[in-house]
C-alpha cells in the first residue's frame, strides 16, 4: 500500500526512508502527483478554499444526493455510463453524451473530472448534474478522479455528486477509511476501486458496499475483462460489485452473466458509439 505522502515526494525530489522508486511508466504516480499540484493551486483560489467549501455545504447549497447503493441495485445489470473526452491510453475520445446516457437507461454518469489526461473538470460534473437533475428516475452522477483529499469530495458534492472513486491502489488503508468516512458523512457511498484479489480484502476490511474491479491495468494499460470475473467470489455478501473497463460491445460484457457482477461501467466504447440507447439496452439484457 503506498501513501500518498511518499509518493509526492518521488515528485519533489525529496528523499524518504519509506518511497519506492516508481517506473517512469507509472502512469498512476504521475496523475496523482499532478493532482497534488492541481488541488493546492485550487484551494489557494478567492473563495474555493477548505473553510469556504465547508461553509457552503454548511448552508445546504449542494443539490440533494440520491442513494447511489439503491440506484445500482436493480433487476437488470446496472449501466455506469461514462462521460470520457479523453484517456492516457487512447487520445481524444468524444464529446459529453449525458443526456443521451440518461434516456438511454443508464443508472449512473461517472464525469471524469480529471483535467491533463482526461480533459476533463469539476465544471463536466456540475453541467452533468445540471442536465440531468430534473429528469425522473434520474441517473446517479459519480464523480471519477484520483481522489485523495477530503477537499475533492467536499467539491463533488457541491457541484451535484451522489458518489466519488476511491482507488485502493493510490491510497493507505488510513486515508482510505478516512475519505470513505468524509464522502458518507455527505451522503455520498464511495465506489471504492480495486485491481487484484490484495486490494478487493482492503475494500473489504474497510466494509465497502460498492465495489469495482478494475480490467485495466493502470502500469501496462492491459485490458481483460476477465478479472472481474475472477474476483467476483471475493467480494463480500451484498457489496455491489461493478466490472470497470475495457468493455467494447455488449457481448463483451456477457461474460459477467451469473457472477454476481451487478453493474458495469463503460467509457470510451458508449463514447464512441453512435447508438447509445441500444449499447445500454444490451447491456441491461445480461
Ligand atoms: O482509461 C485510461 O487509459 C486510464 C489510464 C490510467 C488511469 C485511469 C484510466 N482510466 C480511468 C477509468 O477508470 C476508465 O475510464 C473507466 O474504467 C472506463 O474504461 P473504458 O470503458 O475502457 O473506457
Amino acid at each position: 500500500m503506498r501513501d500518498p505522502d511518499d509518493m509526492a515526494h518521488l515528485y519533489t525530489g525529496l528523499t524518504t526512508v519509506h518511497a519506492q522508486p516508481q517506473p517512469s511508466s507509472d502512469i498512476l504516480a504521475t496523475i496523482f502527483a499532478k493532482r497534488q499540484e492541481d488541488v493546492a493551486a485550487q484551494k489557494a483560489l478567492p473563495g474555493r478554499s477548505p473553510a469556504d467549501l465547508q461553509a457552503l455545504l454548511s448552508l445546504s447549497v449542494a443539490p440533494e444526493p440520491l442513494d447511489f447503493v439503491a440506484r445500482l441495485q436493480s433487476p437488470t445489470m446496472a449501466v455506469l455510463a461514462e462521460v470520457k473526452r479523453a484517456s492516457p491510453s487512447k487520445g481524444d475520445i468524444a464529446a459529453n453524451a449525458a443526456v443521451e446516457y440518461a434516456q438511454a437507461g443508464a443508472a449512473a454518469i461517472s464525469v471524469l473530472t480529471e483535467p491533463h489526461w482526461f480533459k476533463g473538470s469539476i465544471d463536466d460534473l456540475r453541467d452533468v448534474r445540471l442536465a440531468v437533475g430534473a429528469l425522473e428516475n434520474r441517473p446517479a452522477v459519480l464523480r471519477k478522479d484520483f481522489i485523495f483529499d477530503k477537499y475533492q469530495i467536499a467539491e463533488a458534492r457541491l457541484a451535484g455528486a451522489d458518489s466519488v472513486l476511491l482507488i485502493v491502489k493510490m491510497l493507505s488503508k488510513a486515508q482510505l477509511k478516512s475519505l470513505l468516512a468524509y464522502s458518507r458523512e455527505l451522503a455520498m457511498e464511495p465506489l471504492v476501486e480495486v485491481n487484484n484479489a490484495e486490494e478487493m480484502a482492503v475494500a473489504t476490511e474497510v466494509g465497502a458496499k460498492v465495489v469495482g474491479v478494475n480490467n485495466r491495468n493502470l502500469r501496462t494499460f492491459d485490458v481483460d475483462i476477465g478479472n472481474t470475473k475472477q474476483l467476483a467470489d471475493k467480494v463480500a455478501p451484498g457489496t455491489v460489485l461493478v466490472a470497470l473497463s475495457g468493455i467494447a460491445t455488449p457481448a463483451d460484457a456477457s461474460i459477467y452473466a451469473n457472477t454476481g457482477v451487478g453493474a458495469v461501467l463503460v467509457g470510451e466504447a458508449l463514447m464512441r458509439t453512435d447508438d447509445k440507447q441500444a449499447f445500454i439496452s444490451g447491456l441491461q439484457q445480461i
